[in-house]
């Protein structure tokens, strides 16, 4: 069985609350992007692992167990006593990049086993479990625009639809690790809710609708700012950096002609059109 676990993208991100425990409560809103990895299991007839990984395209660092996709399965086989599986992963969604791809990944491989082995769960009880996995994978599990606050964990859906934009993405060589692009940033509330500022027209979202981490992310690495700054030279309607970097995104209309730019060697670039959200 085959499934596309599909990128995101963050529509504005205030970081709101330092917790108790650690970790930053935020208001953001996740947009599905259909930059798409390949995931497929088969029952495994032979040996006696319960899991085998094939990984191909984009590398990820790190050992099988610890790829998202084998918690994953070990979580619902924790439970379930689930059949050996063989697991091919393909990945196109360059990781480190604030666009989920491991969590999508997370979250599809749940929604998989959940259809492939019958197990019946319904959306609120994978999004419990792919909650264990990561801050923002459960939103992969009903993959619509969503409203997220708490961690990230806490979810409503937004009748907000990007149909008809094109989105231009580009991710460049630099890794930004979440855990310390958090621990820079100085928490604080909106004067206006992202929610209000979601409600306008995508013309106005600029100058209102902030990423809170590109003011810790751009002076430490110069080069994603610059990609922001080009996208506006280009025409975009709405340029940001998504989640905590380094990708940056650029909205631009429906007609634009968008230019080939040279960002340099091993720049992920990604242009594609908004269409059936
Ligand atoms: C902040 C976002 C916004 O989209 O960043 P991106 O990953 O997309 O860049 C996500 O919610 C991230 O989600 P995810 O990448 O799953 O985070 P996790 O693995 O759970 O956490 C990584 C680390 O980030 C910090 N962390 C994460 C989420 C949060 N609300 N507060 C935190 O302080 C913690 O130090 C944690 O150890
Ligand atoms: N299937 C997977 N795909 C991508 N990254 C994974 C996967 N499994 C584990 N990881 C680890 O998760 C980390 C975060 O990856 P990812 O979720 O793609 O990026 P981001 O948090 O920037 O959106 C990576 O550093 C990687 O080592």
């Amino acid at each position: 069985m085959l499934t596309f676990p599909n990128a995101k993208i963050n529509l504005g991100l205030n970081i709101t609350e330092k917790r108790p425990d650690g970790y930053h409560n935020l208001e953001t809103i996740f947009y599905p992007v259909p930059i798409e990895d390949a995931l497929e299991i088969n029952i495994l007839n032979e040996g006696n692992g319960k899991f085998r990984l094939h990984q191909a395209g984009l590398e990820i660092e790190g050992e099988a167990e610890s790829n998202l996709v084998v918690k994953a399965y070990k979580l619902l086989d924790d439970r379930f006593n689930l059949p050996p599986v063989e697991i091919h992963l393909f990945k196109h969604i360059p990781s480190g990049a604030g666009l989920g791809g491991g969590s999508a990944d997370a979250a599809f491989m749940l929604k998989l086993l959940n259809n492939k082995f019958e197990l019946g769960l319904p959306d609120d009880t994978l999004e419990e479990y792919a909650a264990k996995l990561g801050a923002d994978c459960a939103f992969f599990i009903r993959n619509r625009p969503t409203y997220a606050e708490g961690i990230g964990n806490i979810f409503s859906p937004l009748p907000l639809s990007l149909k008809g934009y094109q989105i231009w993405l580009v991710k460049p060589d630099i890794f930004v690790s979440t855990r310390d692009a958090f621990a820079k940033i100085k928490p604080h509330h909106p004067e206006i809710s992202l929610k209000e500022i979601a409600r306008l027209p995508v013309e106005e979202w600029n100058g209102r609708m902030v990423n809170d981490f590109e003011e810790s992310v751009f002076p430490q690495f110069p080069a994603i700012g610059e990609i922001k700054k080009e996208m506006y030279r280009q025409g975009a309607v709405y340029a940001s950096m998504s989640g905590s970097g380094s990708s940056v995104y650029g909205l631009f209309k429906e007609d634009a002609v968008l230019p080939e730019v040279d960002f340099g060697e091993k720049v992920f670039v990604y242009k594609s059109q908004f269409t059936d959200i």
